[in-house]
């Protein structure tokens, strides 16, 4: 929807705003010593993770556009696709890493010394190392078992760490791994002094519960920092990146628009939705807030596809209030119906007044919009009139304005009967009732 005031959405200013809470019931846990929730890091993965993506194709001019708006949005990192996929990926990947740019660059390679030995001289500030330990995967993606992932896995650290850049291990398909392995693997690998280690739910499958259990159980294993990467197949990644962090993980992965294989992983901006209900104040220091919504229109259109009428914060209808109820408590403090702040976002909220849901508070506001003056009793008749008309077909705001425009133009122009002794003159009759009454029928 382009123009959301020509379909009877009316823009509510934001002096009625109100001030936040003083206990926020969303925020985390003050007795929760493991949280991150107000210290979180993110991994940028749209240029990696979201190249997965089917629809993507970025050339090196859109990755190098993605990567700087990436930058003046806060990401921590941004993580590349590895160098090894293609001659063009490792010139993509050396040419953001010259960029200059505030966020650490990373690439994200394989458990094996050929792509280590390649990722190291292209600049990065980083590299993510990855590898299954799912049976599923030791079996049927690279055969290999525990104590060769494992002897692999420490000489890729060694290397990489020799080179004086950061690394991180991490284990595929993290949730349908022998937790015995798992902490084995992770134990050995924060020995060798790995920067951080990495869950990776990578079908998909976790609930928020699991997250909590396997975050914390690592937590009390490691010493460095947890990252944890959520694939949304059932729904979870957003919930599940908000508990890993409740559990002590320290960074999550996202992309813009949740790009990436399948259905995608963690989105960005829903990421952003949860984070600020529970620490504005973090979150707003952090992040320019206002760029996402251009963020994500860059991201949309290099991959094809429309943001999704129901994205959290930028979805077209994330701060539009329908139903009188709803209209009436938002006018008086939006905080009644709204966790998230619009112009937090640079964004502004509307209230949706043409229909039949619509109650007279809504339709006050409207007549007040258009300069008109009408008492209480008169702005409740002419609901009645805007819902009888809603009852019948769909509205826009050119139906509800010209019947408060008529309704108005009518209580302005009393009909009085002509008595022999009246001074007719004197009153204001500038239209035939018969007119009138056709308009507003
Ligand atoms: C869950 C994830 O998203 S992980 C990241 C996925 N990213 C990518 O795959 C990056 C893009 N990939 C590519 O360009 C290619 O797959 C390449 C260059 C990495 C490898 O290409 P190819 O050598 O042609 O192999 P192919 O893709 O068919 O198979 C994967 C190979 O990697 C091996 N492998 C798979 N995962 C790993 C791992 N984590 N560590 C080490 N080796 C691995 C497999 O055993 C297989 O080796 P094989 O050729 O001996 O059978
Ligand atoms: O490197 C990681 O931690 C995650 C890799 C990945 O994309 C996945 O497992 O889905
Ligand atoms: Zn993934």
């Amino acid at each position: 929807m382009s123009n959301p005031e020509a379909q009877g959405f009316k823009k509510i200013s934001e002096e009625t705003q109100s001030k936040p809470a003083q206990t926020n019931p969303y925020g985390p846990n003050p007795a929760d010593f493991l949280s991150n929730v107000s210290k979180f890091q993110l991994i940028e993965s749209t240029l990696r993770e979201g190249e997965q993506f089917s629809n993507a194709f970025f050339s090196t001019e859109k990755k190098i556009e993605i990567a700087k708006a990436l930058d003046d949005f806060g990401v921590d990192y941004i993580e590349l696709t590895s160098p090894v996929a293609s001659e063009q990926s490792r010139a993509d990947c050396e040419a953001i890493c010259k960029l200059g740019l505030k966020a650490k660059i990373l690439t994200h390679i394989r458990c094996h010394m050929d792509d280590a030995r390649v990722a190291v001289e292209t600049g990065v500030d980083g590299v993510d190392v990855v590898i299954g330990t799912s049976s599923f995967l030791r079996e049927y993606s690279h055969g290999k078992d525990m104590t060769y992932i494992t002897n692999a896995a420490v000489e890729v650290i060694e290397f990489v760490k020799s080179h004086g850049i950061e690394i991180r291990f991490s284990s595929e398909d993290s949730f349908r791994s022998d937790i015995v392995d798992l902490l084995n693997i992770y134990k050995t690998v924060d020995k060798i002094g790995v920067n951080r280690v990495g869950i990776a739910d990578t079908v998909g499958g976790a609930n928020p519960r699991q997250v909590y259990d396997l975050v914390r159980t690592l937590k009390s294993v490691v010493h460095c920092d947890i990252e944890c990467h959520f694939h949304n197949d059932t729904g979870c990644a957003i919930a599940n990146a908000y508990t890993a962090l409740e559990a002590g993980a320290k960074l999550i992965d996202v992309s813009v628009l949740g790009i990436g294989e399948r259905n995608g992983i963690t989105p960005l901006g829903g990421l952003m939705a949860r984070m600020i209900a529970a620490d504005r104040e973090y979150v707003l220091s952090k992040y320019k807030l206002h760029k996402l919504r251009d963020l994500e229109n860059l991201v949309a259109e290099a991959v094809q596809v429309n943001i999704p009428f129901n994205n959290p914060i930028t979805g077209f209808c994330a701060f539009t209030h329908k139903a009188g109820i709803h209209s009436k408590a938002i006018l008086a403090n939006p905080s009644t119906y709204e966790i998230l702040n619009p112009s937090d976002f640079g964004l502004t909220r509307y209230i949706h007044f043409a229909h039949r849901l619509t109650g007279w508070n809504a339709i006050k506001t409207r007549v007040d919009q258009l300069n008109l003056h009408l008492s209480d009793t008169q702005v409740k008749e002419v609901t009645a009139k805007i819902k009888k008309l809603a009852d019948i077909r769909q509205l826009n705001i050119d139906d509800v304005d010209s019947i408060i425009k008529d309704y108005h133009a009518d209580v302005q122009t009393p009909v009085v009967a002509p008595v022999a002794d009246t001074k007719v003159d004197s009153l204001d009759i500038s239209e035939e009732p018969e007119t009138k009454k056709q308009k507003t029928a």
